[in-house]
Protein backbone atom coordinates (compact mmCIF):
# COMPACT_ATOMS: atom_id res chain seq x y z
CA UNK A 1 0.00 0.00 0.00
CA UNK A 2 1.47 3.36 -0.85
CA UNK A 3 2.64 5.55 1.79
CA UNK A 4 1.21 9.28 1.54
CA UNK A 5 -1.01 11.84 3.04
CA UNK A 6 -2.85 13.10 1.01
CA UNK A 7 -5.75 11.71 -1.31
CA UNK A 8 -5.38 10.13 -3.92
CA UNK A 9 -8.20 10.43 -5.80
CA UNK A 10 -10.55 7.76 -6.62
CA UNK A 11 -7.93 4.99 -6.28
CA UNK A 12 -5.48 5.11 -3.86
CA UNK A 13 -4.42 1.84 -3.62
CA UNK A 14 -3.62 2.35 -7.36
CA UNK A 15 -0.01 4.61 -6.69
CA UNK A 16 2.64 3.45 -8.68
CA UNK A 17 6.25 3.76 -8.13
CA UNK A 18 6.84 5.11 -11.36
CA UNK A 19 5.19 7.21 -13.74
CA UNK A 20 5.51 8.17 -17.60
CA UNK A 21 4.77 12.09 -16.46
CA UNK A 22 4.46 13.87 -13.31
CA UNK A 23 2.44 17.13 -13.51
CA UNK A 24 3.48 19.18 -11.08
CA UNK A 25 0.55 21.49 -9.76
CA UNK A 26 -3.28 21.18 -11.33
CA UNK A 27 -4.06 25.02 -12.22
CA UNK A 28 -4.80 25.90 -15.76
CA UNK A 29 -2.10 24.45 -17.81
CA UNK A 30 -0.94 21.56 -15.36
CA UNK A 31 -4.89 19.79 -15.73
CA UNK A 32 -4.88 20.79 -19.38
CA UNK A 33 -1.68 19.03 -19.93
CA UNK A 34 -2.14 16.21 -18.04
CA UNK A 35 -5.66 15.94 -19.59
CA UNK A 36 -4.57 15.84 -22.76
CA UNK A 37 -1.31 13.30 -22.29
CA UNK A 38 -3.36 10.68 -20.21
CA UNK A 39 -5.49 10.32 -23.38
CA UNK A 40 -3.17 7.58 -24.46
CA UNK A 41 -4.16 4.99 -22.51
CA UNK A 42 -0.67 3.37 -22.56
CA UNK A 43 1.28 6.29 -20.74
CA UNK A 44 0.79 6.78 -16.96
CA UNK A 45 -0.07 10.45 -15.34
CA UNK A 46 0.40 11.71 -12.15
CA UNK A 47 -1.08 14.99 -10.93
CA UNK A 48 0.73 16.67 -7.75
CA UNK A 49 -1.57 19.68 -6.19
CA UNK A 50 -0.70 21.03 -3.30
CA UNK A 51 -3.98 22.44 -2.37
CA UNK A 52 -7.23 20.27 -2.43
CA UNK A 53 -10.65 20.01 -3.81
CA UNK A 54 -13.30 23.11 -3.45
CA UNK A 55 -16.45 22.13 -2.24
CA UNK A 56 -18.38 23.90 -4.66
CA UNK A 57 -18.86 27.06 -2.73
CA UNK A 58 -20.88 29.68 -4.33
CA UNK A 59 -18.16 32.27 -4.03
CA UNK A 60 -16.31 29.78 -6.70
CA UNK A 61 -19.44 28.49 -8.61
CA UNK A 62 -21.47 31.77 -8.65
CA UNK A 63 -19.92 34.37 -11.82
CA UNK A 64 -21.17 37.55 -9.73
CA UNK A 65 -19.52 36.30 -6.45
CA UNK A 66 -16.38 35.85 -8.65
CA UNK A 67 -13.09 36.61 -7.00
CA UNK A 68 -14.79 35.40 -3.19
CA UNK A 69 -12.56 32.78 -3.11
CA UNK A 70 -9.45 35.14 -2.86
CA UNK A 71 -7.93 35.11 0.64
CA UNK A 72 -9.73 31.86 1.77
CA UNK A 73 -7.82 28.48 2.41
CA UNK A 74 -7.93 27.84 -1.56
CA UNK A 75 -5.31 31.28 -1.76
CA UNK A 76 -1.75 30.83 -1.16
CA UNK A 77 -2.31 34.30 0.45
CA UNK A 78 1.11 35.54 -1.25
CA UNK A 79 2.34 38.67 -1.14
CA UNK A 80 5.03 40.82 -3.43
CA UNK A 81 7.79 41.71 -1.57
CA UNK A 82 8.14 45.58 -0.30
CA UNK A 83 9.23 47.70 -3.18
CA UNK A 84 10.68 50.86 -3.22
CA UNK A 85 9.09 51.91 -6.29
CA UNK A 86 5.90 51.90 -4.67
CA UNK A 87 7.12 53.70 -1.37
CA UNK A 88 8.11 50.02 -0.09
CA UNK A 89 5.07 48.85 -0.21
CA UNK A 90 4.31 45.27 -0.43
CA UNK A 91 1.52 44.23 -2.44
CA UNK A 92 -0.76 41.07 -2.20
CA UNK A 93 -0.60 38.77 -4.91
CA UNK A 94 -3.02 36.23 -4.77
CA UNK A 95 -2.77 32.34 -6.10
CA UNK A 96 -4.76 29.73 -5.96
CA UNK A 97 -4.14 26.95 -3.71
CA UNK A 98 -6.70 24.39 -4.94
CA UNK A 99 -7.85 21.97 -7.83
CA UNK A 100 -8.18 24.17 -10.59
CA UNK A 101 -5.28 26.83 -9.55
CA UNK A 102 -5.67 30.25 -9.87
CA UNK A 103 -8.95 29.33 -12.52
CA UNK A 104 -11.22 29.09 -9.10
CA UNK A 105 -9.85 32.43 -8.23
CA UNK A 106 -10.03 34.56 -11.21
CA UNK A 107 -12.94 37.08 -12.42
CA UNK A 108 -13.78 34.84 -15.46
CA UNK A 109 -12.25 37.30 -17.90
CA UNK A 110 -11.71 35.02 -21.31
CA UNK A 111 -9.65 37.10 -23.45
CA UNK A 112 -7.05 36.78 -25.89
CA UNK A 113 -4.27 39.14 -26.94
CA UNK A 114 -3.69 40.25 -30.33
CA UNK A 115 -1.29 38.96 -33.25
CA UNK A 116 1.65 41.25 -32.26
CA UNK A 117 1.64 40.27 -28.86
CA UNK A 118 2.33 36.52 -29.89
CA UNK A 119 4.27 37.29 -32.87
CA UNK A 120 6.51 39.29 -30.29
CA UNK A 121 7.26 35.92 -28.39
CA UNK A 122 8.93 34.02 -31.53
CA UNK A 123 10.84 37.29 -32.31
CA UNK A 124 12.56 36.68 -29.42
CA UNK A 125 13.78 33.68 -31.17
CA UNK A 126 10.94 30.74 -30.25
CA UNK A 127 10.09 29.27 -33.44
CA UNK A 128 6.26 28.54 -34.20
CA UNK A 129 5.55 30.54 -31.42
CA UNK A 130 3.11 33.55 -33.16
CA UNK A 131 -0.49 33.88 -32.85
CA UNK A 132 -1.22 31.91 -36.07
CA UNK A 133 0.91 28.95 -34.29
CA UNK A 134 -1.16 29.14 -30.95
CA UNK A 135 -4.65 29.60 -32.49
CA UNK A 136 -5.08 26.25 -33.28
CA UNK A 137 -4.82 26.06 -29.59
CA UNK A 138 -6.86 28.88 -28.04
CA UNK A 139 -9.61 26.88 -30.42
CA UNK A 140 -8.42 23.69 -28.75
CA UNK A 141 -9.29 24.77 -25.83
CA UNK A 142 -12.84 26.53 -26.48
CA UNK A 143 -16.33 25.25 -26.60
CA UNK A 144 -18.07 28.48 -27.29
CA UNK A 145 -21.31 29.76 -27.22
CA UNK A 146 -22.92 33.08 -28.78
CA UNK A 147 -24.61 35.81 -26.40
CA UNK A 148 -28.30 34.99 -25.68
CA UNK A 149 -31.29 36.46 -27.27
CA UNK A 150 -31.87 38.83 -24.73
CA UNK A 151 -28.33 40.47 -24.63
CA UNK A 152 -28.67 40.28 -28.52
CA UNK A 153 -31.27 42.62 -28.44
CA UNK A 154 -29.67 45.14 -26.57
CA UNK A 155 -26.41 44.96 -26.72
CA UNK A 156 -24.40 44.54 -30.71
CA UNK A 157 -22.23 41.76 -29.75
CA UNK A 158 -20.42 40.40 -32.64
CA UNK A 159 -18.73 37.34 -33.07
CA UNK A 160 -16.81 35.50 -35.59
CA UNK A 161 -17.03 31.62 -35.66
CA UNK A 162 -13.60 31.14 -37.95
CA UNK A 163 -11.98 31.86 -34.49
CA UNK A 164 -13.67 29.57 -31.58
CA UNK A 165 -13.71 26.10 -30.91
CA UNK A 166 -16.92 24.07 -30.58
CA UNK A 167 -15.65 20.96 -29.12
CA UNK A 168 -13.51 21.65 -26.58
CA UNK A 169 -13.61 21.73 -23.15
CA UNK A 170 -13.59 24.85 -21.74
CA UNK A 171 -17.19 26.62 -21.71
CA UNK A 172 -16.99 29.88 -23.02
CA UNK A 173 -19.99 32.72 -23.22
CA UNK A 174 -21.05 36.10 -22.57
CA UNK A 175 -22.95 37.14 -19.20
CA UNK A 176 -26.92 36.68 -19.93
CA UNK A 177 -26.99 40.06 -17.49
CA UNK A 178 -24.77 43.13 -18.50
CA UNK A 179 -24.44 46.01 -15.77
CA UNK A 180 -26.44 49.09 -17.72
CA UNK A 181 -24.09 51.47 -17.55
CA UNK A 182 -21.73 49.38 -19.77
CA UNK A 183 -23.86 51.00 -22.14
CA UNK A 184 -22.65 54.31 -21.09
CA UNK A 185 -19.13 53.19 -21.81
CA UNK A 186 -19.73 51.35 -24.75
CA UNK A 187 -21.37 54.65 -26.23
CA UNK A 188 -18.26 56.74 -24.88
CA UNK A 189 -16.15 54.31 -26.82
CA UNK A 190 -18.02 55.10 -29.85
CA UNK A 191 -17.93 59.08 -29.08
CA UNK A 192 -13.86 59.02 -28.76
CA UNK A 193 -13.51 57.18 -32.10
CA UNK A 194 -12.44 53.94 -30.53
CA UNK A 195 -12.18 50.79 -32.70
CA UNK A 196 -14.32 48.05 -31.96
CA UNK A 197 -12.83 44.99 -33.36
CA UNK A 198 -15.37 42.36 -34.82
CA UNK A 199 -14.33 40.04 -32.36
CA UNK A 200 -11.63 40.12 -29.99
CA UNK A 201 -10.59 36.33 -30.45
CA UNK A 202 -9.61 37.25 -34.10
CA UNK A 203 -5.99 38.76 -33.19
CA UNK A 204 -6.83 42.33 -32.85
CA UNK A 205 -7.88 42.52 -29.44
CA UNK A 206 -7.40 46.33 -29.06
CA UNK A 207 -9.82 49.55 -29.09
CA UNK A 208 -12.75 48.15 -26.91
CA UNK A 209 -14.52 44.61 -26.77
CA UNK A 210 -17.03 42.81 -25.40
CA UNK A 211 -15.24 40.29 -23.78
CA UNK A 212 -16.44 36.64 -23.06
CA UNK A 213 -16.18 34.61 -20.15
CA UNK A 214 -15.05 30.95 -18.83
CA UNK A 215 -18.93 30.46 -17.76
CA UNK A 216 -21.03 27.00 -18.19
CA UNK A 217 -24.13 28.53 -20.69
CA UNK A 218 -26.68 26.40 -19.64
CA UNK A 219 -25.70 26.34 -15.55
CA UNK A 220 -24.31 29.85 -15.56
CA UNK A 221 -21.37 28.28 -13.42
CA UNK A 222 -18.13 29.42 -13.57
CA UNK A 223 -16.04 26.61 -16.07
CA UNK A 224 -12.49 26.33 -14.64
CA UNK A 225 -9.88 23.82 -15.46
CA UNK A 226 -10.84 21.49 -12.58
CA UNK A 227 -14.39 21.39 -14.47
CA UNK A 228 -13.01 21.85 -18.00
CA UNK A 229 -9.81 19.25 -17.88
CA UNK A 230 -10.03 16.80 -14.96
CA UNK A 231 -13.78 15.84 -15.33
CA UNK A 232 -13.29 14.96 -18.72
CA UNK A 233 -10.22 12.75 -17.41
CA UNK A 234 -10.64 11.85 -14.23
CA UNK A 235 -12.00 8.41 -15.22
CA UNK A 236 -9.06 7.06 -17.17
CA UNK A 237 -6.86 4.38 -15.33
CA UNK A 238 -4.30 5.93 -15.92
CA UNK A 239 -4.60 9.45 -14.79
CA UNK A 240 -3.74 9.74 -11.34
CA UNK A 241 -4.27 13.16 -8.86
CA UNK A 242 -2.32 13.43 -5.52
CA UNK A 243 -4.17 16.59 -3.57
CA UNK A 244 -2.86 18.29 -0.38
CA UNK A 245 1.15 17.15 -1.22
CA UNK A 246 3.97 20.10 -2.17
CA UNK A 247 6.41 18.79 -4.63
CA UNK A 248 9.43 19.90 -2.61
CA UNK A 249 11.98 18.96 -4.85
CA UNK A 250 12.79 17.74 -8.93
CA UNK A 251 15.36 14.57 -8.50
CA UNK A 252 17.92 14.63 -10.70
CA UNK A 253 20.84 12.16 -11.94
CA UNK A 254 24.20 13.44 -13.44
CA UNK A 255 25.99 11.09 -16.10
CA UNK A 256 28.59 12.29 -17.57
CA UNK A 257 27.93 15.74 -17.50
CA UNK A 258 24.24 14.72 -18.54
CA UNK A 259 21.82 15.66 -16.05
CA UNK A 260 18.67 13.90 -15.76
CA UNK A 261 15.32 14.54 -13.75
CA UNK A 262 14.43 10.67 -12.42
CA UNK A 263 11.66 11.41 -10.13
CA UNK A 264 10.07 13.99 -7.60
CA UNK A 265 9.56 14.09 -4.44
CA UNK A 266 7.15 15.41 -2.01
CA UNK A 267 4.89 15.77 1.25
CA UNK A 268 1.68 17.48 2.99
CA UNK A 269 3.77 19.71 5.22
CA UNK A 270 7.37 20.90 6.18
CA UNK A 271 7.38 18.22 8.87
CA UNK A 272 5.27 15.29 6.84
CA UNK A 273 7.19 12.31 5.81
CA UNK A 274 8.75 12.76 2.73
CA UNK A 275 7.53 10.68 -0.67
CA UNK A 276 8.59 9.84 -3.57
CA UNK A 277 7.76 8.39 -7.24
CA UNK A 278 10.14 7.75 -10.37
CA UNK A 279 9.59 9.72 -13.39
CA UNK A 280 10.15 7.80 -16.86
CA UNK A 281 9.83 10.40 -19.54
CA UNK A 282 9.20 13.80 -18.04
CA UNK A 283 8.19 16.23 -15.19
CA UNK A 284 5.95 18.74 -16.04
CA UNK A 285 6.23 22.03 -14.08
CA UNK A 286 2.67 23.67 -13.65
CA UNK A 287 3.00 25.58 -10.57
CA UNK A 288 2.51 29.00 -11.82
CA UNK A 289 5.20 31.86 -12.30
CA UNK A 290 6.17 32.08 -8.49
CA UNK A 291 6.02 28.65 -7.45
CA UNK A 292 7.95 26.73 -10.86
CA UNK A 293 11.13 29.26 -10.79
CA UNK A 294 11.05 28.21 -6.71
CA UNK A 295 10.88 24.90 -7.11
CA UNK A 296 14.11 24.52 -9.92
CA UNK A 297 16.00 26.93 -7.33
CA UNK A 298 15.26 24.11 -4.52
CA UNK A 299 15.91 21.60 -6.73
CA UNK A 300 19.73 22.88 -7.47
CA UNK A 301 18.52 24.35 -11.07
CA UNK A 302 19.64 28.09 -10.85
CA UNK A 303 22.16 30.45 -10.56
CA UNK A 304 24.73 29.19 -8.48
CA UNK A 305 25.66 32.05 -6.40
CA UNK A 306 21.95 32.23 -5.04
CA UNK A 307 21.50 28.32 -4.56
CA UNK A 308 24.89 28.79 -2.85
CA UNK A 309 23.20 31.40 -0.22
CA UNK A 310 20.24 29.27 0.78
CA UNK A 311 22.56 26.32 1.40
CA UNK A 312 21.20 24.26 -2.09
CA UNK A 313 23.98 22.63 -3.79
CA UNK A 314 24.51 23.58 -7.44
CA UNK A 315 23.12 20.85 -10.39
CA UNK A 316 22.82 22.96 -13.63
CA UNK A 317 23.82 27.00 -13.47
CA UNK A 318 20.82 28.56 -15.02
CA UNK A 319 21.04 32.52 -13.74
CA UNK A 320 18.04 33.04 -15.40
CA UNK A 321 15.62 31.20 -13.31
CA UNK A 322 13.36 33.85 -11.69
CA UNK A 323 14.81 36.62 -13.57
CA UNK A 324 12.28 38.66 -16.02
CA UNK A 325 9.30 38.26 -13.47
CA UNK A 326 6.76 41.06 -14.93
CA UNK A 327 2.78 41.37 -14.18
CA UNK A 328 0.20 43.92 -15.49
CA UNK A 329 0.35 46.98 -12.63
CA UNK A 330 -2.40 48.49 -12.20
CA UNK A 331 -3.35 52.14 -10.76
CA UNK A 332 -7.04 53.44 -10.44
CA UNK A 333 -9.46 56.52 -11.14
CA UNK A 334 -12.45 56.36 -8.43
CA UNK A 335 -15.87 58.50 -9.86
CA UNK A 336 -18.65 58.24 -7.36
CA UNK A 337 -21.53 58.96 -10.08
CA UNK A 338 -25.32 59.85 -9.63
CA UNK A 339 -28.11 57.93 -11.29
CA UNK A 340 -31.02 56.53 -11.75
CA UNK A 341 -29.69 53.70 -13.55
CA UNK A 342 -28.90 50.38 -11.78
CA UNK A 343 -25.37 49.74 -10.21
CA UNK A 344 -23.44 47.40 -8.43
CA UNK A 345 -23.98 49.35 -5.26
CA UNK A 346 -27.78 48.24 -5.34
CA UNK A 347 -26.53 44.64 -4.00
CA UNK A 348 -25.35 46.66 -0.92
CA UNK A 349 -29.56 46.77 -0.24
CA UNK A 350 -30.13 43.37 1.77
CA UNK A 351 -33.56 43.01 -0.44
CA UNK A 352 -32.49 43.74 -3.71
CA UNK A 353 -29.44 41.29 -2.81
CA UNK A 354 -32.08 39.00 -1.73
CA UNK A 355 -34.35 39.15 -5.12
CA UNK A 356 -31.10 38.76 -7.16
CA UNK A 357 -30.31 36.26 -5.35
CA UNK A 358 -33.55 34.24 -6.49
CA UNK A 359 -33.30 35.49 -9.45
CA UNK A 360 -30.43 33.81 -10.13
CA UNK A 361 -31.31 30.66 -8.52
CA UNK A 362 -34.08 30.04 -10.23
CA UNK A 363 -33.77 30.99 -13.81
CA UNK A 364 -30.11 31.88 -13.92
CA UNK A 365 -30.49 35.61 -14.81
CA UNK A 366 -29.70 39.12 -12.79
CA UNK A 367 -27.18 40.60 -11.65
CA UNK A 368 -25.34 37.49 -9.96
CA UNK A 369 -24.79 35.81 -13.75
CA UNK A 370 -22.34 38.32 -14.75
CA UNK A 371 -18.84 38.43 -13.11
CA UNK A 372 -18.31 42.07 -14.61
CA UNK A 373 -15.99 42.81 -17.10
CA UNK A 374 -18.34 42.97 -19.92
CA UNK A 375 -16.48 45.42 -21.74
CA UNK A 376 -12.92 46.51 -21.89
CA UNK A 377 -10.83 48.80 -23.04
CA UNK A 378 -7.20 48.02 -24.40
CA UNK A 379 -5.72 51.15 -25.93
CA UNK A 380 -2.77 51.90 -28.11
CA UNK A 381 -0.17 54.19 -26.93
CA UNK A 382 -1.42 56.63 -29.75
CA UNK A 383 -5.34 56.42 -28.89
CA UNK A 384 -4.79 57.36 -24.92
CA UNK A 385 -1.78 59.72 -25.28
CA UNK A 386 -1.21 62.94 -27.32
CA UNK A 387 2.34 62.30 -26.45
CA UNK A 388 3.37 58.84 -28.03
CA UNK A 389 6.64 60.36 -29.87
CA UNK A 390 7.90 62.19 -26.92
CA UNK A 391 7.74 59.13 -25.18
CA UNK A 392 9.10 57.24 -27.58
CA UNK A 393 12.16 59.22 -27.62
CA UNK A 394 12.69 59.17 -24.21
CA UNK A 395 12.38 55.40 -24.19
CA UNK A 396 14.37 55.39 -27.20
CA UNK A 397 17.04 57.36 -25.17
CA UNK A 398 16.42 55.21 -21.84
CA UNK A 399 18.76 52.96 -20.39
CA UNK A 400 17.54 48.99 -20.32
CA UNK A 401 18.97 48.61 -16.74
CA UNK A 402 16.86 51.28 -15.28
CA UNK A 403 13.86 48.11 -15.76
CA UNK A 404 16.27 45.00 -14.05
CA UNK A 405 17.25 43.87 -10.88
CA UNK A 406 20.95 44.99 -9.97
CA UNK A 407 22.00 41.37 -9.97
CA UNK A 408 20.50 40.46 -13.71
CA UNK A 409 23.09 38.74 -15.22
CA UNK A 410 24.72 39.48 -18.87
CA UNK A 411 22.29 37.18 -20.59
CA UNK A 412 19.70 37.84 -18.79
CA UNK A 413 20.56 42.02 -19.68
CA UNK A 414 20.72 40.27 -23.43
CA UNK A 415 17.30 38.79 -23.57
CA UNK A 416 15.84 41.92 -22.17
CA UNK A 417 17.62 44.14 -24.54
CA UNK A 418 15.72 42.64 -27.34
CA UNK A 419 12.46 42.93 -25.61
CA UNK A 420 12.88 46.84 -24.64
CA UNK A 421 13.32 47.26 -28.88
CA UNK A 422 9.87 46.17 -28.90
CA UNK A 423 8.10 47.47 -26.32
CA UNK A 424 9.63 50.79 -27.48
CA UNK A 425 8.54 50.05 -31.04
CA UNK A 426 5.04 49.37 -29.44
CA UNK A 427 4.92 52.70 -28.44
CA UNK A 428 4.08 54.28 -31.71
CA UNK A 429 2.19 50.59 -32.98
CA UNK A 430 -1.57 50.72 -33.40
CA UNK A 431 -1.80 46.89 -33.24
CA UNK A 432 -2.04 46.10 -29.35
CA UNK A 433 -2.97 47.78 -26.54
CA UNK A 434 -1.07 49.46 -23.85
CA UNK A 435 -3.45 50.40 -21.34
CA UNK A 436 -6.38 48.39 -20.18
CA UNK A 437 -9.14 49.81 -19.27
CA UNK A 438 -11.82 48.60 -16.73
CA UNK A 439 -14.57 50.19 -15.85
CA UNK A 440 -17.15 49.35 -12.99
CA UNK A 441 -20.07 52.55 -12.75
CA UNK A 442 -17.50 55.04 -12.37
CA UNK A 443 -14.32 53.16 -11.29
CA UNK A 444 -11.91 52.99 -13.68
CA UNK A 445 -9.27 50.30 -12.98
CA UNK A 446 -6.31 51.07 -15.78
CA UNK A 447 -3.84 48.37 -16.11
CA UNK A 448 -0.32 48.38 -17.62
CA UNK A 449 -0.40 45.67 -20.66
CA UNK A 450 3.24 46.53 -21.49
CA UNK A 451 5.26 47.25 -18.66
CA UNK A 452 9.04 47.78 -19.26
CA UNK A 453 10.05 46.98 -15.10
CA UNK A 454 11.07 43.45 -14.47
CA UNK A 455 11.38 41.79 -10.94
CA UNK A 456 12.66 37.98 -10.09
CA UNK A 457 11.44 35.08 -7.85
CA UNK A 458 13.77 33.73 -5.62
CA UNK A 459 13.48 30.80 -3.39
CA UNK A 460 13.82 32.32 0.24
CA UNK A 461 15.29 29.11 1.83
CA UNK A 462 16.12 25.24 0.68
CA UNK A 463 12.53 24.46 1.86
CA UNK A 464 9.85 24.70 -0.84
CA UNK A 465 7.39 25.44 2.34
CA UNK A 466 8.98 28.76 3.00
CA UNK A 467 7.07 31.54 0.09
CA UNK A 468 9.36 32.62 -2.01
CA UNK A 469 11.01 36.31 -2.20
CA UNK A 470 8.77 37.86 -5.43
CA UNK A 471 9.57 41.00 -6.25
CA UNK A 472 7.30 42.59 -8.94
CA UNK A 473 9.17 44.70 -10.37
CA UNK A 474 6.36 47.17 -10.80
CA UNK A 475 7.34 51.12 -11.01
CA UNK A 476 11.09 50.21 -11.21
CA UNK A 477 11.40 51.84 -14.52
CA UNK A 478 9.95 55.45 -14.73
CA UNK A 479 8.64 54.84 -18.01
CA UNK A 480 6.20 52.85 -16.50
CA UNK A 481 4.55 55.48 -14.19
CA UNK A 482 4.90 57.91 -17.28
CA UNK A 483 2.53 55.22 -19.21
CA UNK A 484 -0.08 55.04 -16.39
CA UNK A 485 0.19 58.98 -15.59
CA UNK A 486 -0.75 59.45 -19.03
CA UNK A 487 -3.46 56.66 -18.06
CA UNK A 488 -5.06 58.87 -15.64
CA UNK A 489 -4.72 61.79 -17.88
CA UNK A 490 -6.94 59.76 -20.54
CA UNK A 491 -9.37 58.85 -17.78
CA UNK A 492 -10.36 62.01 -16.80
CA UNK A 493 -10.83 62.81 -20.16
CA UNK A 494 -12.60 60.04 -21.00
CA UNK A 495 -15.11 60.55 -18.27
CA UNK A 496 -16.29 63.92 -19.78
CA UNK A 497 -17.17 62.42 -22.81
CA UNK A 498 -21.14 62.49 -23.65
CA UNK A 499 -22.25 59.38 -22.28
CA UNK A 500 -20.00 58.97 -19.56
CA UNK A 501 -21.12 62.89 -18.46
CA UNK A 502 -24.48 61.82 -18.29
CA UNK A 503 -23.76 59.39 -15.27
CA UNK A 504 -23.06 62.77 -13.20
CA UNK A 505 -19.50 61.38 -11.92
CA UNK A 506 -17.11 63.20 -9.69
CA UNK A 507 -13.86 62.19 -9.13
CA UNK A 508 -13.42 60.86 -5.21
CA UNK A 509 -9.72 59.20 -6.04
CA UNK A 510 -7.21 60.75 -6.52
CA UNK A 511 -9.15 63.70 -6.66
CA UNK A 512 -9.17 67.18 -8.61
CA UNK A 513 -6.25 68.48 -6.42
CA UNK A 514 -4.09 65.62 -7.99
CA UNK A 515 -3.09 67.37 -10.61
CA UNK A 516 0.80 68.20 -11.28
CA UNK A 517 2.63 65.24 -13.18
CA UNK A 518 4.85 65.24 -9.42
CA UNK A 519 1.45 64.37 -7.69
CA UNK A 520 0.23 62.36 -10.17
CA UNK A 521 3.23 60.21 -9.99
CA UNK A 522 2.89 60.13 -6.40
CA UNK A 523 -0.58 58.56 -6.43
CA UNK A 524 0.27 55.89 -8.53
CA UNK A 525 3.40 55.48 -6.84
CA UNK A 526 1.62 55.15 -3.42
CA UNK A 527 -1.75 53.01 -4.49
CA UNK A 528 -0.27 51.35 -7.88
CA UNK A 529 -1.32 47.30 -8.06
CA UNK A 530 -1.69 44.11 -9.46
CA UNK A 531 -3.94 42.67 -12.17
CA UNK A 532 -2.89 39.28 -10.63
CA UNK A 533 -1.20 38.30 -13.89
CA UNK A 534 2.62 37.40 -12.40
CA UNK A 535 4.91 35.76 -15.65
CA UNK A 536 7.76 35.69 -17.43
CA UNK A 537 10.09 33.99 -14.32
CA UNK A 538 10.98 31.30 -16.45
CA UNK A 539 11.36 32.35 -20.39
CA UNK A 540 11.19 30.67 -23.36
CA UNK A 541 14.02 31.84 -25.45
CA UNK A 542 18.01 30.86 -26.22
CA UNK A 543 20.09 30.07 -23.19
CA UNK A 544 22.23 32.91 -24.04
CA UNK A 545 19.17 35.17 -23.81
CA UNK A 546 17.95 34.88 -20.53
CA UNK A 547 15.70 31.82 -21.70
CA UNK A 548 15.08 29.11 -19.06
CA UNK A 549 13.38 26.97 -21.85
CA UNK A 550 13.56 26.67 -25.47
CA UNK A 551 10.92 26.65 -28.04
CA UNK A 552 9.84 23.17 -26.93
CA UNK A 553 9.29 23.91 -23.25
CA UNK A 554 12.49 22.14 -22.57
CA UNK A 555 14.35 23.15 -19.44
CA UNK A 556 17.99 24.06 -20.81
CA UNK A 557 20.32 21.86 -19.56
CA UNK A 558 18.01 19.42 -17.75
CA UNK A 559 16.65 16.02 -20.24
CA UNK A 560 13.57 15.28 -18.95
CA UNK A 561 11.63 18.31 -17.61
CA UNK A 562 9.87 20.52 -18.80
CA UNK A 563 7.83 23.71 -18.15
CA UNK A 564 3.74 24.44 -19.17
CA UNK A 565 2.71 27.52 -17.10
CA UNK A 566 2.42 30.94 -17.42
CA UNK A 567 6.00 30.95 -16.30
CA UNK A 568 7.66 30.94 -19.98
CA UNK A 569 5.65 33.25 -21.17
CA UNK A 570 8.61 36.12 -22.63
CA UNK A 571 6.13 38.59 -22.84
CA UNK A 572 2.94 39.14 -21.33
CA UNK A 573 -0.25 39.63 -23.98
CA UNK A 574 -2.30 42.76 -23.46
CA UNK A 575 -5.11 40.55 -22.14
CA UNK A 576 -5.76 38.91 -18.94
CA UNK A 577 -3.80 35.67 -18.62
CA UNK A 578 -5.75 32.51 -18.60
CA UNK A 579 -6.84 31.92 -21.98
CA UNK A 580 -3.09 32.06 -23.47
CA UNK A 581 -2.09 29.99 -20.61
CA UNK A 582 -4.63 27.32 -21.85
CA UNK A 583 -3.23 27.79 -25.45
CA UNK A 584 0.03 27.60 -24.58
CA UNK A 585 -0.63 24.68 -22.58
CA UNK A 586 -2.79 22.70 -25.22
CA UNK A 587 -0.14 23.24 -27.46
CA UNK A 588 2.82 22.39 -24.53
CA UNK A 589 0.49 18.87 -24.40
CA UNK A 590 1.36 18.29 -28.54
CA UNK A 591 4.66 19.45 -28.31
CA UNK A 592 5.57 16.82 -25.42
CA UNK A 593 3.39 13.84 -27.31
CA UNK A 594 5.71 14.67 -30.66
CA UNK A 595 2.25 15.48 -32.22
C1 LIG B 1 -7.49 36.74 -8.16
C2 LIG B 1 -7.15 36.41 -9.58
C3 LIG B 1 -7.94 36.92 -10.60
C4 LIG B 1 -7.65 36.62 -11.92
N1 LIG B 1 -8.51 37.04 -12.89
C5 LIG B 1 -8.32 36.60 -14.17
C6 LIG B 1 -9.30 36.84 -15.17
O1 LIG B 1 -10.37 37.37 -14.91
N2 LIG B 1 -9.03 36.42 -16.44
C7 LIG B 1 -7.86 35.78 -16.75
O2 LIG B 1 -7.64 35.49 -17.93
N3 LIG B 1 -6.94 35.51 -15.82
C8 LIG B 1 -7.16 35.87 -14.53
N4 LIG B 1 -6.27 35.50 -13.57
C9 LIG B 1 -5.05 34.75 -13.97
C10 LIG B 1 -5.33 33.27 -14.35
O3 LIG B 1 -6.05 32.63 -13.35
C11 LIG B 1 -3.97 32.62 -14.63
O4 LIG B 1 -3.52 33.17 -15.86
C12 LIG B 1 -3.91 31.10 -14.75
O5 LIG B 1 -4.61 30.44 -13.75
C13 LIG B 1 -2.44 30.67 -14.74
O6 LIG B 1 -2.33 29.28 -14.89
P1 LIG B 1 -1.08 28.48 -14.28
O7 LIG B 1 -1.30 27.07 -14.62
O8 LIG B 1 0.19 29.14 -14.73
O9 LIG B 1 -1.16 28.69 -12.69
P2 LIG B 1 -2.32 28.30 -11.66
O10 LIG B 1 -3.62 28.20 -12.34
O11 LIG B 1 -2.21 29.28 -10.54
O12 LIG B 1 -1.93 26.84 -11.14
C14 LIG B 1 -0.77 26.55 -10.39
C15 LIG B 1 -1.09 25.37 -9.46
O13 LIG B 1 0.14 24.81 -8.96
C16 LIG B 1 -0.04 24.48 -7.60
N5 LIG B 1 1.29 24.42 -6.97
C17 LIG B 1 2.15 25.43 -6.74
N6 LIG B 1 3.29 24.97 -6.19
C18 LIG B 1 3.15 23.64 -6.07
C19 LIG B 1 4.00 22.60 -5.59
N7 LIG B 1 5.25 22.86 -5.15
N8 LIG B 1 3.54 21.34 -5.60
C20 LIG B 1 2.29 21.05 -6.06
N9 LIG B 1 1.45 21.99 -6.54
C21 LIG B 1 1.89 23.27 -6.55
C22 LIG B 1 -0.93 25.58 -7.09
O14 LIG B 1 -1.54 25.23 -5.87
C23 LIG B 1 -1.90 25.77 -8.24
O15 LIG B 1 -3.03 24.93 -8.12
C24 LIG B 1 -6.52 35.81 -12.23
C25 LIG B 1 -5.74 35.29 -11.20
C26 LIG B 1 -6.05 35.57 -9.89
C27 LIG B 1 -5.19 34.99 -8.81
Amino acid sequence: HPLFNGVLVQRAEDLRKTYDYVVVGAGATGLTVANRLSEDPTVTVLVIEAGEFDQNEDFVTVPGLAGGAVGTKYDWNTSYTANDALGGRVVPIPQGKVVGGSTKLNRMVFDRGSKSDYNAWEGFGNDGWNFEGILPYFKKNEKFTPPTEEILAEYDIKWDLAFHGDKGPMYTSYSPFIWPTTKNLINATKEAGIYIPEDQANGNAYGGYYCPHNLDPVNVTRSSAKEAYYNTASARQNFHVITGNQVKRIVTQTINGTVKVTGVEFASSSNATCQAVNVSREAVLAAGALHTPQLLQVSGIGDSAHLKSINVEPIVDLPAVGQNLHDHVSAIVVNTINTTILTQSALQNATFAAQAREEYNTQRKGPYSSPTGDFLLFLPVPTYSNDSASIHAQASAGNVSASLPSDATAEVIKGYQAQYESLTARLLANDSGTLEIIWADGVIVLGLQHPYSRGSVKAASSSIFDPPVADSGFLRNPLDVLLLREGVKFARRFITSPSLAALNPFEAVPGANVTSDADLDEYIRGSASTLYHPAGSCKMGPKEEGGVVDGELKVHGVQGLRIVDQSVFPQLPASHTMTTAYGVAEKAADIIRGV
